[in-house]
């Protein structure tokens, strides 16, 4: 990784078990939010870490939890919560990874799996629960103290993508699952996030008797870039009714024929067509949004890790957090409202001092979106010239042009639309994730 110290995890004060096993995954220098932290948080303070995309959070905070925890591992110690059930699967395959040889028991409790196996599960009292809100919460309201109750003596909390978690969209949720934790002087708590906004850097800053202050680090400041350094970020203009067509011939274009990439589009809709569209014209291409089924977005995601779709195309349930080594380039097909967003969604390439390209699709109503986000990770982004206008029409506007047409037409026979209605309808009268 480019931004490595020169202290090693011993000296941060890692277990020598940890230490062995994050050598056998290659992990041997700790990335500077993992020296700043880790031995922090070992002295007992809480924590706020904001550091860009990839450079290794999710060990600056699972590390010191699990020296921790080796040294009386009993009970539930500790708790982390997470935006989405694939960041919150992905956090509990690490714990389970790298406490493997100290028979760590690592629950993850996410909407969409079966809700009783699940409380079974707690029942047995797991080392470490990984948890979106919406779903700990239900299990917070629903179960009883057999279930639930460790959760009164767990050591720590993390807010894994912080800001995310602070925003109205968790709040109830969140408030549920704090109110069942120790208080605040009673636990350690630590936020992480690509993004530290006001509402992470105010939650912990009040001080709290008989703690050690709160400790924070931040990379990101206002004069800095907000990206990796690695990351190239370049933009395509063109006009709204040929962006498939674009598409398709940058995702086969000699430059990424061969390269995995992940399409990111605004509305579950636009994720289906494009996926359809694609599919049609013999592309390796799988999708993930918030309305397939939750076994399917498993699968999917499990397709695009082991290669067996090159391409995939997400809403923004895939925009933080997910760490795909193998993701080359970031398409932002559609441009986000939120500048915040458009630095996750980057943030799947170019990890861990690797490189990668995020290209943007630019229309005529997206300039200003385009500004706000130069203005926030301080960095222009080029023109691309990797597709050109003539070979778009030449080549293949009329072959895209069909397959959508005939996507559209197939899924107006399914009732695409309406099944989208109906799982909404009774998502929302069942559980939240
Ligand atoms: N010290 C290290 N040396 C080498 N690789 C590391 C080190 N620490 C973490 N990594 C690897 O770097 C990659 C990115 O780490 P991680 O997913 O924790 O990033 P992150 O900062 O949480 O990113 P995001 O903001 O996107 O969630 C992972 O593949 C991880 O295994």
């Amino acid at each position: 990784m480019s931004d490595l110290s020169a202290r090693n995890f011993k000296a941060l004060g890692c277990s020598k078990w940890l230490i062995d096993t994050l050598n056998a995954m290659k992990i041997t220098q700790p990335t500077a939010i993992q020296s700043a932290c880790i031995p922090e948080i070992l002295r007992g303070r809480d924590c706020i870490g904001g550091a860009k995309t990839g450079s290794g959070k999710t060990i600056a905070f699972a590390a010191p939890m699990l020296t921790k925890w080796s040294e009386d591992p009993c009970g539930m110690f500790g708790v982390v919560l997470t935006p989405t059930r694939e960041l919150a699967m992905q956090i509990a395959e690490q714990f389970t990874a790298l406490g493997s040889n100290m028979n760590i028991r690592v629950s993850l409790v996410v909407g969409g799996e079966n809700i009783v196996q699940q409380a079974l599960e707690l029942q047995r009292k797991p080392h470490f629960i990984i948890a979106t809100p919406g779903r700990l919460a239900h299990h917070i309201l629903h179960s009883g103290d057999d279930t639930i109750g460790g959760l009164m003596r767990t050591k720590f909390l993390v807010l894994d993508e912080a800001d995310s978690l602070l925003t109205s969209t968790f709040a109830r949720d969140l408030a549920t699952c704090i109110g069942a934790l120790p208080p605040k002087g009673k636990r350690q708590t630590l936020l992480f996030t690509a993004t530290v906004t006001d509402q992470v850097r105010m939650l912990e800053n009040a001080p709290c008797e008989g703690k050690p202050p709160l400790f924070t680090y931040e990379v990101a400041s206002m004069d800095q870039v907000a990206i990796p350094s690695s990351l190239k970020t370049e933009y395509i203009l063109i006009p709204e009714y040929v962006k498939e067509a674009y598409l398709y011939q940058l995702l086969t274009c000699e430059e990424y024929e061969n390269s995995t990439a992940i399409v990111f589009v605004n509305r579950t809709m636009a994720a289906e067509i494009l996926r359809r569209t694609l599919q049609a014209l013999e592309v390796r291409v799988t999708s993930l949004h918030s309305q397939m089924p939750q076994q399917e977005r498993t699968n999917s995601l499990h397709r695009f890790r082991a290669n067996a779709a090159r391409i995939l195309i997400a809403t923004d349930v895939a925009s933080r957090g997910l760490d795909i080594p193998s993701v080359q380039l970031v398409v932002n097909y559609d441009i986000p409202s939120d500048p915040d967003v458009f630095i996750h969604r980057s943030g799947r390439t170019a990890r861990a001092g690797r490189r990668g390209d995020a290209i943007s699709f630019i229309t005529q109503r997206d300039i200003s979106r385009i500004e706000a986000i130069e203005g926030r990770i301080n960095k222009k982004m080029v023109e691309c010239d990797k597709v050109h206008d003539t070979a778009v029409i030449r080549k293949c506007l009329h072959k895209v042009t069909t397959a959508k047409r005939e996507s559209l037409m197939a899924m107006e026979k399914e009732n695409f639309g309406e099944r989208k209605m109906q799982r909404k309808k009774k998502s929302q009268k069942g559980y939240r994730s």
